[in-house]
């Protein structure tokens, strides 16, 4: 590997601390705060990250008089350009076969291109198999590889609207639909939580892009349209009383969080029966006209404490259930369309299951109803994980939650998540053994659940709301001054990438490549003047 092929851009002036050097590089070096750059003294070869620069110019002195004279002057501006350099910090993030700093005198380079079987050395790993290519580290043409073997100890993909979260995820899936393993195309199976529809024409119009996977599926609450569409159904079954009584209840108040009262009565009543019979009583109209007159008749025993009024309310969240979840979105049967036997065959075909949440694929979808879903889905997950591990056959799930602020909010996020979030945080803490990797996708990560963000291992970010920053570098383990600087102004395209996946074992910049095939038509956004002059 040939680190040192590019010319000099600069020049280490100064040795700072065991790990940090101060250099000068000529104005026509054109870099960016947490960029890599080559560090050459003499044989000895090290990698440095940009972690502050600032332009310097011999005319510069904040007390000299030249200095007003100098701005009012055109013809001096070529002269004052000429002078000028850039003053930059670097740490040394990684060092080759040495363990100095480098001294004053050392050169600095760009990064130069790398080829393929050269990766394993810049990056200090065995080889490259189990790794993906993702994005360029930020002003070179290196990719980062991203380690496979590391995806089960979970991600978080974060930024504010419009930074590039849905381009970079749908980035991502496109390289864990294209994993190189040999001289084959392979994919690890993903369950795709789709917010927005971002996903869909991954179903069906640019399915090829997706080469490893023989099984692509969107789920949706609506009469199937497309070849690989299916309408979702969940089996009742497994839940417990108590979740599909505060489930109802809430479905009436909202996200207030139901009434306790109702929702006790109804747990009462539901523990009456075996699980096996919910999807009896609470996908058919019958089995719902049954559980309605049981409840008037437990009202009826004043012995057990529920009075006519909570009947007379449970009754009317039974009659909204049945309206929402049984008759609009037909989301109830006992032979669900997403099982246990599914996951089992997206192992066995690389599957891609998208559980599409848009209004086109999901009309009149409430967020309570979002939540009954995904912890349905969470539920089957662990089941079939944990069950496939003990009988000695390992699989591997990747279970993507957009918008994961309202399925493990934080205490001051003002969603109810009950029903989700005790499920999602034994997927985070006991996923990992039984083959699960958890993705969460957020605008806000300062309103995602503290203890769940403390288990996720690796990070991209993109910019960030100034509000996030604290939160993100305390979970993320803290990032470099120059790249928590960064956070808030990073351009669209750009992440920060840090973490257990990230080969590189130091936070770093990357660049996303622009793919217009990737590119989401749902994610953009089209010219206010060229939709007004054209429609
Ligand atoms: N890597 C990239 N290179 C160039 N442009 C990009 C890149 N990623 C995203 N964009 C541009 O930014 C726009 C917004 O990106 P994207 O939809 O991914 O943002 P987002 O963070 O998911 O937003 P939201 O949270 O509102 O869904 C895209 O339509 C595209 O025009």
């Amino acid at each position: 590997m040939e680190l040192t092929k590019n010319p000099p851009i600069g020049i280490v002036l100064q040795k700072g601390d065991g790990n940090s050097v101060r250099g000068i590089l000529s104005q026509d070096a054109e870099v960016n705060m947490g960029q890599l750059l080559v560090i050459q003294d003499n044989e000895r070869i090290s990698l440095g990250r940009i972690e502050s620069f600032e332009y310097i110019n011999n005319f510069f002195s904040e007390d000299s008089e030249l200095i007003r004279p100098l701005t009012e002057s055109s013809e001096i501006y070529d002269l004052l350009s000429s002078s000028t350099v850039t003053r930059a910090n670097l740490f040394i993030i990684r060092r080759y076969s040495h363990n100095s700093t480098p001294k004053p005198g050392s050169l600095i380079r760009t990064l130069p291109e790398i080829r393929d079987e050269d990766l394993p050395e810049f990056y200090g790993i065995p080889g490259l198999c189990g790794y993906i290519k993702y994005g360029r580290l930020a002003g070179s043409s290196i990719p980062l590889l991203l380690d496979l073997n590391s995806i089960t100890m979970h991600a978080g993909i974060f930024g504010e609207t419009g930074s590039g979260k849905s381009y970079n995820m749908r980035y991502l899936l496109y390289n864990l639909s294209n994993i190189k393993i040999g001289e084959k195309e392979d994919a690890l199976p993903i369950i795709l939580i789709d917010a927005n529809g971002d996903y869909s024409d991954f179903t069906y119009t640019n399915s090829d892009m997706l080469r490893g996977r023989k099984w692509i599926k969107r789920y949706v609450l609506r009469d199937p349209l497309l070849p690989n569409d299916q309408r979702l159904t969940i089996d009742l079954s497994l839940f417990s009383p108590r979740d599909l009584a505060e489930f109802i209840t809430s479905l009436k108040y909202g996200q207030t969080g139901g009434n306790a009262l109702q929702s006790n009565f109804l747990e009462y009543v539901l523990s009456l029966h075996d699980q096996k019979e919910f999807n009896f009583l609470l996908g058919t109209t019958t089995g719902l006209e049954n559980l309605k007159q049981e409840v008037n008749g437990v009202s009826s025993n004043k012995e057990l404490g529920f009075n006519y009024s909570t009947s007379r309310s449970v009754q009317s969240a039974l009659e909204i259930f049945k309206n929402k979840v049984v008759n609009k979105l037909s989301l109830v049967s006992p032979n669900a369309s997403l099982t246990e036997n599914t996951l089992e065959l997206m192992w066995r075909s690389r599957g891609l299951a998208t559980i599409d949440f848009s209004a086109d694929a999901s009309p009149g979808i409430d967020v309570t109803t979002k939540q009954l879903i995904v912890s349905y889905v969470s539920r089957i997950t662990y089941n079939y994980l944990t069950r496939t591990k003990y009988s000695g056959s390992q699989r591997f799930i990747i279970f993507i939650i957009e918008e994961a602020q309202n399925y493990i909010p934080s205490n001051d996020y003002p969603v109810n998540a009950n029903l989700t979030k005790d499920v999602l945080v034994t997927l985070a803490t006991q996923g990992r053994k039984f083959g699960l990797s958890l993705i969460l996708v957020s605008q806000r990560p300062a309103f995602i659940d503290k203890y769940v963000l403390s288990m996720l291992n690796t990070f991209f970010f993109h910019r960030i709301y100034h509000e996030d920053v604290r939160y993100v570098m305390s979970a993320s383990g803290g990032l470099p001054e120059s790249l928590s600087h960064a956070l808030t102004s990073l351009e669209t395209g750009y992440v920060i990438v840090n973490g257990l996946m990230s080969s590189m074992k130091s936070p770093v910049l990357v660049r996303i490549p622009w793919d217009s095939r990737l590119g989401s038509y749902a994610g953009s956004v089209e010219r206010v003047e060229r939709v007004l002059t054209t429609d």
